[in-house]
């Protein structure tokens, strides 16, 4: 027998799975619902035009192949980190941020939890919103944290549990790391109101817990850098310490680029420096330093006033495209005759829509009308155009009638 004869056989990703079942079908009136990947009304990737600018620069500049730093390109973790806090940010005038380059949204949230499974001086559990992106469970268990949940999802409503999520947050014991989606909830697109945000912000330092955010949408949600970072910029404000995983694979469409970062919001300079020193000394093992085009274009789109403002422009003409496609798939169902409410498909936000749809009405979606999507009833509204939109409708209304 070989080596490996014992290696079972593992399913495929949830996610990343149905792209890999799409491929297979024969239907030309497919459609691949599944992975959170934007595309435009032609159902093609898109390369923002601030992106391919920013690449003729650095062409132009024929710059050179060397390792970039363990903790990334210094001008682009600035300029990350300056893009979720804002100019005005107290930590970033007092540098008590530590901020390293990652490999996009996944790295940044690996990174973090490594970090906090060796030093936070808590507990190991880590609470995440029920449901939560499917990765969230796998990244942290194997660094070493235990993920536990607290209520966030409605699905009488299909909107946001805002009791259950802050009875559950009241329960937390003190000193335990609490996930928090900054904008955009993936898979469900309901994010807390404004207000909602600021009573979770009371009740998490009164009960002493330490946010984690994951914001992989700024700009992507609402078109809106400002507006998207409300959250993680109201804690900064009320004088919470945090950690945060960005990720630029949305926002600016680089996806395979692995363009992302993570920060740990520090006490003061010099604690920033010590937790830097260790969370460096946790990369160089793992794959010793990032990869640099990525960093590059985005350092050259938000170091560049023209630039950003082009990138501004393309990011809120994605978020408006998923917006309108939400508008146009509620007015279908209802133009077909569905009796159910579909008002949750424009009052959710972002790239994902949560529908509500059970296991048995995915397996038929997929089987009968050839849409792919994944079991939890999660569509990638970017996977709308008004191409498909009808073909859409008519399955889902075929399938929950
Ligand atoms: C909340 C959240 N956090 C982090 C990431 C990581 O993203 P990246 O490592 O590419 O920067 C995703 C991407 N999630 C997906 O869009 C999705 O849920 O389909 C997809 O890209 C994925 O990897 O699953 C996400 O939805």
């Amino acid at each position: 027998s070989s080596w490996f004869s014992g290696v079972q056989m593992g399913p495929p990703d949830a996610i990343l799975g149905i792209t890999e079942a799409f491929k297979k079908d024969k239907n030309e009136k497919k459609i691949n619902l599944g992975a959170g990947t934007y595309r435009d009304d032609n159902g093609n990737p898109f390369v923002l035009p601030s992106v391919r600018k920013a690449e003729e620069k650095i062409m132009a500049k024929k710059m050179n192949k060397e390792y970039a730093p363990i903790s990334g390109i210094p001008e682009f973790t600035d300029l990350a980190i300056k893009i979720a806090l804002g100019d005005d940010s107290p930590n970033l005038q007092k540098k008590s941020n530590a901020t390293v380059q990652a490999i996009s949204g996944t790295g940044s949230l690996r990174i973090g939890a490594a970090f906090l499974s060796k030093f936070w001086p808590g507990g190991k559990d880590i609470y995440m919103p029920s449901p939560t992106w499917g990765n969230h469970v796998p990244v942290f268990v194997h660094s070493g944290m235990t993920p536990k949940t607290y209520r966030y999802y409605d699905p009488k409503t299909c909107g946001f549990d805002f009791n259950g999520c802050m009875e559950d947050i009241r329960k937390i014991p003190a000193k335990s790391v609490i996930l928090l989606h900054a904008c955009a909830h993936n898979p469900t697109g309901v994010d807390p109101k404004p207000e909602q945000w600021r009573e979770m912000c009371e009740v998490i330092k009164e009960k002493q817990l330490y946010p984690f955010f994951d914001m992989a949408y700024q700009g992507f949600a609402s078109g809106n850098c400002e507006k998207d970072a409300f959250a993680v910029r109201l804690f900064e404000k009320e004088g919470h310490q945090f950690c945060l995983a960005q990720s630029f694979a949305k926002n600016m469409g680089l996806y395979g680029e692995r363009a992302g970062a993570f920060s740990v919001i520090c006490q003061d300079k010099e604690e920033a420096e010590r937790v830097m020193s260790q969370v460096k000394i946790l990369i160089r093992p793992m794959y010793s330093n990032p990869p640099i085009h990525g960093a590059r274009i985005v350092t050259e789109i938000l170091s560049d006033p023209e630039l950003k403002k082009q990138w501004l422009v393309d990011v809120k003409q994605m978020a408006d495209r998923i917006i309108s496609i939400r508008k146009t798939l509620k007015d279908t169902l209802v133009k077909l005759g569905s009796q159910r409410s579909w008002d949750h498909i424009t009052d959710q936000i972002g790239m994902f829509c949560y529908t509500g749809m059970t296991p048995e009405n995915v397996a038929r979606l997929t089987k009968e009308y050839s849409i792919y999507l994944t079991k939890d009833g999660r569509i990638s509204m970017a996977g709308v155009t008004t191409k498909n939109v009808e073909h859409l409708a008519c399955g889902m209304h075929a399938v929950t009638k």
